[in-house]
């Protein structure tokens, strides 16, 4: 499991790594470089023109490593040196000097940084790092505003754009990346809505320090990746029945919102459950039997919305239950909520409109079980909790709630968070900007619901639903793009399955 870690620990972590392996920091920084130039290989052509923005630190030891090393591979690479020659770090230095006579490398003065006219394809940003510790100002501020300006080109970042500090947000300007390579672990801010313009798509390249020696700095937060997933997993044998692979109830809808309880039934299907039923008002039965035959459908008593009173003989035959899409806010579903929530004690997946009730009701914690999962998206969440002033904040207070209430909670986003009561947050690398689309986060309830009705337990439902869910977005979106609609989403939840090797 990838740690996320604070830039005061990852300074803490490297001078530690580097002592126990008794190698010199230099070489660190080597791997590190290394690790950048095997991604870069991948992405770029020997005939793109890259130049690489160096300052006058570690990051910038980075860049200019990465430089001799790109030339050496025969790309056409070009050094600006940003900052000046005062603090130069040690291994900044060692760079500096390692550098191949005929690689260029142009030390920028103020006026370069206003004048000169770059004709490049590829920028590479290694000018400030993790040691940022003020708001950019004077050349590094100009540079940035110059590259970021700059027409055509890719802008890659290297271990974390320069100018967004590690743990806070951002005040003032940062160098906007289309690619952040970070090494070895993601930063905590690296998470945050907030910088999406400047760290741009993440890529975590590894430069060889182990997760065991990690541990020891952990911060209880978790970047999910793949191979955290696929082992979560459960096997059914080949003699497994519809009943093994769980009862799963979904319950919401009102008139004129069936759609998104019939879009999380039908995810919970494509996750395998065994069997789905919704309970809707009694509008949405003829829409639900006909537009899903797979399912069963029964109603609470009246029309339009769900209401009090409705069938409780027999819920307790249903493993999980997902409650809230499409369910409306009236007095009457209200009732009908708080009610439901008394009576089924299985695991829940709470969404939607069940917490926008439940947010404005006291006491929520009597409806709460430790089995159960809230998946707020941000407006949501802060119906629940008040305004947050940024993310860090709805971060914490993410954690604050789930320890307080003993669930689980889900604030959907990129890198969705997961809070756990254990005071662990995991958060996740699938999924892209084409599932901000209506629905998504109904069908992201059905694949929750399905896997607690599986039998995963309360954890390896959320993070496999959570991540796998992500998963299904990116393979609807390849061909669709931005025409990609909550319905592709489910019908990519089965091709995700084979892409994880999961049965
Ligand atoms: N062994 C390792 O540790 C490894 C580290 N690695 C790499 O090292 C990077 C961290 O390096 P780092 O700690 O040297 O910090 P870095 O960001 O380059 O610059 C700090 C310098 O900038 C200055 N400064 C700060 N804010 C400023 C501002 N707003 N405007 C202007 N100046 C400002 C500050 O001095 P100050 O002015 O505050 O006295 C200081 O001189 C990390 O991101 C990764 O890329 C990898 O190689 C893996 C192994
Ligand atoms: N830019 C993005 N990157 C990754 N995932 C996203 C992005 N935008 C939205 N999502 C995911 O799509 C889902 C949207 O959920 P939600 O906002 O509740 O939608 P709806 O209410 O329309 O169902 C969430 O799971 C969220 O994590
Ligand atoms: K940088």
């Amino acid at each position: 499991m990838l740690e996320i870690i604070s830039g005061a620990a990852v300074k803490k972590l490297d001078t530690d790594f580097i002592a126990e392996k008794g190698i010199t920091s230099h070489r660190l920084m080597e791997n590190a470089a290394q690790a950048f130039c095997d991604w870069f290989e991948g992405e770029y052509h020997r005939n793109d023109k890259v130049g690489i923005f160096c300052g006058h630190g570690n990051n910038g030891g980075d860049g200019l490593a990465i430089g001799r090393l790109l030339w050496r591979k025969g790309y056409d690479v070009i050094i600006f040196l940003v900052g000046g020659d005062a603090k130069v770090s040690a291994d900044c230095r060692l760079n500096r000097e390692l550098l191949p006579d005929k690689l260029p490398a142009i030390s920028m003065s103020s006026d370069d940084i206003a004048h000169m006219e770059f004709d490049l394809n590829v920028v590479v940003d290694a000018m400030l790092g993790i040691g940022v510790n003020r708001p950019l100002a004077g050349d590094f501020l100009n540079m940035v505003i110059k590259l970021n300006a700059l027409p055509n080109v890719n802008r890659v970042a290297v271990d974390i754009p320069t100018g967004l500090p590690s743990d806070e947000c951002l005040e003032g300007e940062a160098f906007k990346a289309d690619v952040t390579v970070t090494f070895q672990y993601p930063k905590f801010s690296l998470m945050f809505p907030e910088h999406a313009a400047f760290v741009g798509i993440l890529h975590v390249a590894n430069i060889g320090i182990g997760n065991k020696f990690m541990r020891q700095f952990s911060q209880n937060r978790y970047y999910l990746q793949r191979k955290d997933v696929v082992s979560r997993h459960l096997n059914f044998s080949r003699f497994a029945h519809k009943g093994d692979f769980g009862r799963v109830l979904l319950v919401g809808g009102s008139y004129g919102s069936m759609g998104a309880i019939r879009m999380a039934a039908e995810a919970s299907l494509r996750t395998g459950s065994g069997l789905a039923t919704c309970l809707v008002p009694s509008c949405g039965v003829d829409i639900l039997q006909a537009s899903l035959p797979e399912i069963q459908v029964f109603s609470s008593s009246s029309e339009k919305y769900l209401s009090l009173p409705y069938v409780k003989e027999g819920l307790e035959r249903f493993d999980a239950v997902g409650i809230g899409p499409g369910m409306g806010t009236t007095a009457e579903a209200e009732d009908f909520l708080l009610d439901f929530l008394m009576t089924f004690k299985g695991p829940k997946v709470i969404d939607a409109d069940a917490i926008n009730i439940l947010a404005r009701n006291k006491g929520i914690q009597q409806y709460l079980g430790r089995e159960d999962v809230l998946t707020p998206h941000i407006k949501e969440f802060e119906r629940l909790v008040g305004i947050c002033e940024n993310h860090k904040q709805r971060l914490e207070k993410a954690l604050e709630f789930s320890k307080a209430h003993g669930c689980v909670l889900v604030l959907k986003g990129a890198h969705t968070c997961i809070s756990f009561p254990d005071g662990t947050q995991y958060f996740n690398s699938t999924g892209n900007k084409h599932m901000a689309t209506g629905g998504a986060g109904d069908v992201l309830t059905g694949m929750i619901t399905s896997f607690l009705g599986q039998g995963y337990g309360v954890k390896n439902a959320v993070l496999c639903g959570v991540y796998q869910h992500g998963l299904a977005g990116e393979i609807a979106s390849v061909d669709k793009k931005r025409g990609t609609i909550a319905t592709d989403i489910i019908k990519a939840i089965p091709k995700s399955y084979v892409t994880l090797g999961v049965d």
